[in-house]
């Protein structure tokens, strides 16, 4: 897992190799203390090159290790970064393609540090629920500084060579091969003093108003960590580096991770870095998979209209070098759109860096214009006589063999296929807004989807950075689907005595971005209004008795139809569940108007408001969503739990560090889920969706397995059916 070779007859070349991407497994680091041992006993050899086999230098701690202890035998990685440091003999980082993680801090350990052009660094633990815990969260600001350190380590975010060269965390960077100019590197200084090299010697460059700075940046990482603990970790080891001997400094990093490394934050993060991976992997009921789906290039795209979801997703095609035909009928949507996105992608190149991709697009008013496209994205508005009629046109219009996509959030896609020629290249894209920026996709195929166009819808999601998970077609797919129990047990709350303020604080305390009435004044309560209308669901002034509050058999609560009949739809009007300075502006304050709006509500439905805890919040809307979700994956909508977690974690705000609200059930117990939802039940027998699923009665039957063992008792619940 490491060779070992003496190249320019003085410089032992240790290269490390485990695919992936060379993480320090057990017998790597085995390897490491060997060659380095080798190497610095050969009185032949004067210093020592390090890199990483298949242009990866390291992806830090193989992260499977930290599920069981047991896998963590082996030399542990700090004494063998010392022993390296310590060396008499200068050793240098050859950094190709990326060091993250324990990778760089193996290369801070190293008297030199060389990178590729296109290497990228980093130390991306925080994400991960930990800490640099091999001496990264002591090297790195006595090396780079304390503002530049805090900076990387409690965003984890990975930087340029060009960007480490600046901060000075790399020596030098090289354009060509990078292991040949850290050999020659090497040659040039061996037998130098070291004594100027080693990182752990250095006192962190001083900083003024240290006390300030450190409070200053604790105030900001509480306040976007939303309960995660381990950027707060991070300040707190970056602050022991700062005022603290190395040797002490350790000590507090060995303490501080100590607390990370088996909580279950850390736990949930690290399931979701392998469940955005397994995402990719996709499958579909009809046993298609991934990697025996091939897909087909896409040289040209389309977008059908230019209202807020149609000139992001424009934008985020255009920013992957395709050529795209934007396409609105109307005249003034055309003008006002054509200049919006041309903002867009300024803000974008600037952010990026990257070159403005104005030229890839063209303009047209008219649907002849994507006769030549290869696939088409169809974002008019969610209407579906209206989409139906796009479908209809886009199927004469396009040349045979054309995708076409819509992007809509929740209507049947197969209904819009059948409009078509080719029912089979038909797929919804639902896309998050904003949609150049968020990083959620749910591809949604039909039943006569074919896996040729997931394959390609997938690809192109994954080529516009969007984390894409492909879905079943069913009613709000997997999202929205599970959305709906949740906010429709926040309004129950709100009838029986909670208040938006109690209800959202209750769940941003959880670690939801927003609360649900929050989330529901950004979007606009006339949205949901005119389902509801179309759905025949809504009683003008909201109806007396009991009937008023039950649709077809269930509870229903009127509370958003009444606060849409007095022109309440959230900030676009200034008012909606909570008040706003004026339409548009985002600042809620809680607004006495609704308590009166309450109490006349509850005495006319002879409601009796009662105290309601967090944690009934929690679990009412949790609990029920989680049911929902056990539906969606008993029904085969989802193909697994992580499906569902990382729509949920990227699309919904669901804190990461909680893992998404599957993997959530599982760390609470879904013998204790199953308990909750029973009781909540039973007291609300006109709530269906507080019954059980019978995929959640099965798991807690079989003994409660881990997440990652769900999918066998699936497909046995569903070969059942
Ligand atoms: C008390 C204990 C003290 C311990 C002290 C030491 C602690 C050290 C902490 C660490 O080092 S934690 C690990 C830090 N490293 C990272 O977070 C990097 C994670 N990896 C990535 O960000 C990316 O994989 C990459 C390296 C940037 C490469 O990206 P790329 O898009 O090229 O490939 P992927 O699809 O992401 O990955 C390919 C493949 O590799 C698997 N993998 C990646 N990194 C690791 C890793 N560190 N350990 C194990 N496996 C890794 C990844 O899961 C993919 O495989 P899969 O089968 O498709 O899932």
């Amino acid at each position: 897992m490491t060779q070992y070779s003496r190249v320019s007859g003085s410089v032992g070349l240790i290269t490390l190799k485990n695919p992936p991407v060379n993480q320090l497994s057990a017998v790597v680091r085995h390897g490491i203390v060997d060659t380095v041992q080798k190497a610095l006993s050969d009185p032949k050899v004067k210093s020592v090159v390090i890199c990483g086999q298949n242009g990866m230098f390291c992806g830090g701690a193989d992260i499977k290790e930290f599920q069981t202890l047991a896998n963590m035998r082996g030399p542990p990685l700090i004494p063998m970064i010392h022993s390296i440091e310590a060396a008499d003999k200068p050793v240098v980082a050859a950094i190709e393609g990326g060091a993250f993680g324990g990778g760089l801090e193996l290369a801070l350990g190293c008297h030199y540090r060389i990178a590729h052009s296109k290497a990228k660094v980093g130390l991306p633990e925080v994400t991960l629920g930990l800490l640099p815990a091999a001496g990264g969260s002591q090297r790195l600001p006595r090396l780079i500084g304390v503002p530049a350190a805090l900076s990387l380590i409690t965003t984890g975010r990975h930087i340029t060579a060009a960007e480490a060269l600046q901060l000075g965390l790399v020596d030098q960077v090289a354009d060509h091969n990078t292991v040949d100019a850290a050999v020659k590197f090497a040659l040039s200084v061996a037998g130098q003093s070291l004594d100027a090299r080693r990182i752990s010697n250095f006192q962190c460059p001083p900083v003024p108003n240290m006390d300030a700075l450190f409070e200053d940046v604790m105030q900001k990482v509480r306040t976007t960590a939303r309960g995660a603990i381990a950027p707060i970790a991070c300040v707190q080891a970056v602050r022991a580096a700062a005022t603290l001997p190395y040797t002490q400094g350790m000590q507090r990093e060995k303490e501080l991770m100590a607390t990370l490394f088996t909580s279950g934050q850390a736990r949930a993060l690290q399931y979701c870095f392998f469940a955005q991976r397994v995402v990719g992997r996709w499958s579909m009921p009809s046993g298609a998979r991934w990697d025996t789906s091939k897909g087909r290039p896409i040289h040209k795209a389309a977008v059908i209209g230019l209202g807020t979801m149609g000139r992001g997703i424009t934008v985020a095609l255009a920013q992957t070098g395709l050529s795209v035909v934007a396409v609105e009928t109307q005249e003034k949507q055309f003008m006002e759109a054509k200049k919006a996105v041309s903002n867009m992608l300024e803000r974008g190149a600037k952010r990026s860096g990257k070159p403005l991709a104005h030229g890839k697009i063209t303009y047209s008013q008219s649907l002849q214009a994507v006769a030549d496209v290869d696939l088409v994205i169809e974002a008019v508005f969610e209407d579906m006589g209206l989409k139906k009629k796009v479908f209809q046109q886009l199927s004469a219009v396009c040349k045979p063999g054309t995708f076409l996509c819509t992007n809509t959030s929740t209507l049947d896609v197969d209904e819009l296929a059948s409009q078509t020629h080719q029912p089979e290249l038909v797929v919804g894209m639902h896309f998050f807004a904003p949609a150049h920026i968020m990083k959620l996709l749910e591809v949604v195929y039909g039943p006569r989807s074919s896996p040729e166009l997931v394959a390609v819808v997938m690809e192109l999601g994954k080529k516009m950075g969007k984390v894409s998970v492909a879905v079943g077609n069913c009613r709000g797919f997997v999202g929205n689907r599970m959305l709906k129990p949740y906010r429709d047990q926040a309004y129950f709350l709100l009838e029986e005595g909670a208040t938006p303020q109690l209800i959202d604080q209750a769940l941003e305390e959880f670690g939801f971005a927003m609360g649900a009435f929050k989330v529901s004044d950004l979007s606009g309560l006339d949205v949901g209004w005119k389902v509801r209308k179309e759905e025949g669901l809504v009683q003008p002034g909201g109806g007396s008795g009991k009937s008023a509050r039950i649709r077809n058999g269930v509870r229903y609560s009127p509370l958003g139809d009444l606060m849409c009949e007095q022109g309440r739809f959230g900030q676009k009007t200034g008012r909606g569940w909570y008040q706003y300075d004026k339409p548009g502006s985002r600042d809620a304050r809680p607004d006495p108007w609704m308590h009166s709006f309450l109490e006349e509500y509850r005495a006319r439905h002879g409601l009796v408001a009662r105290r309601i805890s967090n944690q009934e919040v929690l679990e009412r809307c949790l609990y029920a969503m989680i049911n929902e979700g056990f539906r969606v994956l008993e029904d085969g909508i989802a193909a697994g739990p992580e499906d569902i977690d990382i729509i949920y974690v990227f699309g919904y705000g669901w804190p990461r560090h909680r893992g998404g609200p599957m993997f959530y059930a599982n760390m609470v117990g879904l013998e204790i889920v199953l308990e909750r939802l029973e009781h909540y039940a039973q007291a609300n027998p006109d709530m269906p969706t507080l019954q059980p699923c019978s995929l959640l009665r099965k798991l807690v039957a079989s003994g409660s397995p881990p997440v990652n063992k769900w999918k066998e008792v699936i497909k046995n619940v569903r070969s059942q059916l």
